[in-house]
């Protein structure tokens, strides 16, 4: 693949194989535990493959934005009485300007979220000037300056029974009890998707029904690549006849 054109004016060539010295950003949103992570990896890890110049590409978690608690909001919190999936649990004034950073290819630290102890560690991920960023999270696409700053919106759509599932699963490994989970996921979880993740799929470019088993959605962007063209769907063409090749021969 070629590396990216160092051209002597102050254009970027932006045919296939070059374009601005910017990250592609990606949005991936969807409803928690509908497979947002394990997308964003599945592609990172086909385009790792596909990508002899070694391009760096990050996911950034919207959790890494939830905003400080008070002392008050920290004890609702540990009984699972406290709503992280408002939009008012996270630093939204912060999320865009560290979106705003990325954008413009200035190195920045990424918070790290402990799910434990409900606070930020600021000692988090230090990123300098990656090529292609997913940034994913429940409410991804809820603020519209944020949303604005995507070259490409995914909505992961996967059903909520199967959430649920999955969630009890994984709060359980972070050492809820199933009251705790079941109660916090009726009262909080699930109204707050009703009324704010679910409305922010009409933003999304491309919606991947169950997520990351969800073989078909380099189908799906093979058709949206047809429509727009730029390096990062040149990729995802690539993976689609790289992957019909290995079924053909495996
Ligand atoms: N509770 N709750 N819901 C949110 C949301 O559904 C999901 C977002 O990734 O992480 C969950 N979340 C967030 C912070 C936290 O300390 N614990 C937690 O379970």
């Amino acid at each position: 693949m070629a590396s990216r054109a160092e051209t002597g004016n102050d254009q970027n060539t932006y045919g296939l194989m070059t374009r601005p010295n910017k990250p592609f950003m990606i949005g991936i949103g969807g409803g928690t535990a509908s497979g947002k992570s394990s997308v964003c990896a599945k592609i990172i890890d086909q385009l790792r493959y596909l990508d002899s110049n070694g391009r760096q590409v990050v996911i950034i978690s919207q959790d890494a934005f939830y905003r400080d608690l008070n002392e008050d909001e920290k004890k609702k919190a540990i009984k699972g009485e406290f709503n992280f999936d408002h939009p008012d649990a996270f630093d939204y004034k912060r999320m865009l300007q560290t979106m705003k950073d990325l954008a413009a290819s200035k190195p920045i630290m990424i918070p790290k979220y402990n799910y434990i102890s409900c606070t930020k560690e600021e000692n988090g991920v230090f990123l300098e000037q990656p090529d292609v960023i997913f940034v994913e999270g429940i409410l991804t696409f809820y603020f519209k300056e944020i949303r604005d700053l995507f070259h490409m919106k995914l909505f992961v759509d996967t059903d909520a029974d199967t959430r649920l599932a999955r969630r009890v699963n994984r709060d359980v490994l972070r050492g809820r009890d199933l009251e705790h989970i079941l109660n916090q996921y009726t009262s909080l979880v699930k109204p707050a998707f009703e009324e704010f993740c679910l409305p922010t799929k009409k933003y999304a470019d491309v919606i991947i029904p169950r997520g990351a088993d969800n073989t078909g959605i380099y189908f799906c962007l093979y058709s949206f690549a047809s429509s727009s063209i730029s390096f990062f769907f040149f990729f995802l063409l690539s993976l689609l006849f790289f992957s019909s090749f290995l079924a053909f021969w495996l």
